[in-house]
């Protein structure tokens, strides 16, 4: 399999197009495997000067990655108009999620890296996945309860378990199952895409001091704590059910290597607060490697040139090490 990755654009009138721009723009100096971009060349042209070369077929960008951005063209997006999003748009964002995604698939390349879309805007045009995560593990083959989200900073990782749903359908939506298959998935996948093997998984508590003995809630008792025990005995090393009040601090921290919260904003609040410019998010328990910025669309600051491309650069870097790990990992 060659080392090239893939990139999709993500929504055209999104930053996507300019952070992949600038990624290509920094690729000497941070040693970035090659890449090329998926989407419509039209969109990097709006918010990026550098040079681009549209290219038939991924064979071309190696060759072209050291003089050009290779923009592998998709469906037109109609007029691009960056910080105003509409469903040509967003047509075109599923389109180059497709393309990277089966390119992936198809070991063309290494691995996708995805850039931010609104999932509002794709479910307008049809998309029936809370995001890309479950997307992706659809196009694979796995069921999306089998992957984890993996949001990665230097000094934190995370896993929520449940995802993209109202906080009050949270705790219906815990199961036993659930825990465990998240936590099955963050596991191997911090051993194959991390070489961190065995990892050690914290479970968070969903209620305020973990239940404080069922005085504040009962999922502790009845969900988490029987999924933990499980999964000691199939041999993880695994500590919880953990108040996540104080499971976030410096000292707490060093005692793990992920943590699995029970809701988004219960795991997604403390990476972003430490990481927000350079965490990545990687969906764990795919056969391909797939990575994404930790941020999303910032229509607010399209075309502005204002967007930082720090997280999509370590979204590559870590797609790239991804890689490396496996083949280890594989034999
Ligand atoms: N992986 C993905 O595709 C993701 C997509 N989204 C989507 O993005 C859309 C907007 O979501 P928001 O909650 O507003 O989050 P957001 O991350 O797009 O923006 C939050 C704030 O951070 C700023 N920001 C984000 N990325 C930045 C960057 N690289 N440089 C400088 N400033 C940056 C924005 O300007 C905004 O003020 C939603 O439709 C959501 O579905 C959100 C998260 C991830
Ligand atoms: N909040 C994280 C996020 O929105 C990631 O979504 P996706 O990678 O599944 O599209």
């Amino acid at each position: 399999m060659t080392r090239l990755l893939g990139i999709s654009s993500g929504d055209p009138a999104g930053i996507g197009p300019e952070i992949i721009g600038k990624s290509w723009d920094a690729r000497a100096i941070e040693g970035l495997t090659p890449f090329f971009a998926v989407g419509d060349p039209r969109a990097f042209e709006a918010v990026w000067s550098g040079p681009i070369r549209v290219i038939a077929d991924p064979g071309e960008a190696h060759e072209t990655f050291e003089t050009a951005l290779p923009v592998l063209p998709v469906i037109d997006s109609g007029t691009v108009v960056p910080g105003e999003p509409d469903l040509d748009g967003a047509r075109c964002a599923l389109q180059a999620l497709e393309m990277g995604v089966g390119l992936a698939r198809a070991g063309t390349t290494c691995g996708i890296v995805t850039g931010p879309i609104s999932k509002i805007q794709l479910q307008k045009v049809g998309f029936h996945f809370p995001g890309q995560t479950e997307f992706i593990a659809e196009a694979c083959g796995v069921g999306r309860q089998n992957v984890a989200m993996l949001l990665a900073g230097p000094d934190l990782r995370v896993v929520p378990i449940t995802v993209h749903i109202g906080l009050a359908e949270v705790p219906a939506a815990l199961s036993v199952d659930l825990i465990v298959n998240r936590a099955r998935a963050a596991a191997k996948g911090m051993a194959r895409n991390f070489g961190i093997d065995p990892p050690r998984l914290a479970i968070a508590g969903l209620n305020p001091h973990a239940g404080e003995q069922g005085s504040m809630g009962s999922e502790e008792a009845d969900i988490i704590q029987p999924a933990i025990d499980i999964l000691r005995a199939e041999g993880f090393l695994v500590s919880g059910p953990l108040p996540a009040d104080t499971m976030f601090h410096a000292a707490a921290r060093a005692r793990y290597d992920v943590a699995l919260c029970q809701y988004h904003d219960q795991a997604l609040i403390p990476i972003k607060a430490l990481h927000f410019d350079d965490a990545v998010n990687m969906t764990l328990g795919l056969p391909i490697v797939r990575t994404s910025p930790d941020h999303g669309t910032a229509f607010d600051i399209a075309g502005k040139g204002l967007a930082s491309p720090r997280s999509m650069i370590a979204a590559i870097r870590m797609a790239a090490h991804a890689f490396d790990h496996r083949q280890t990992y594989d034999g």
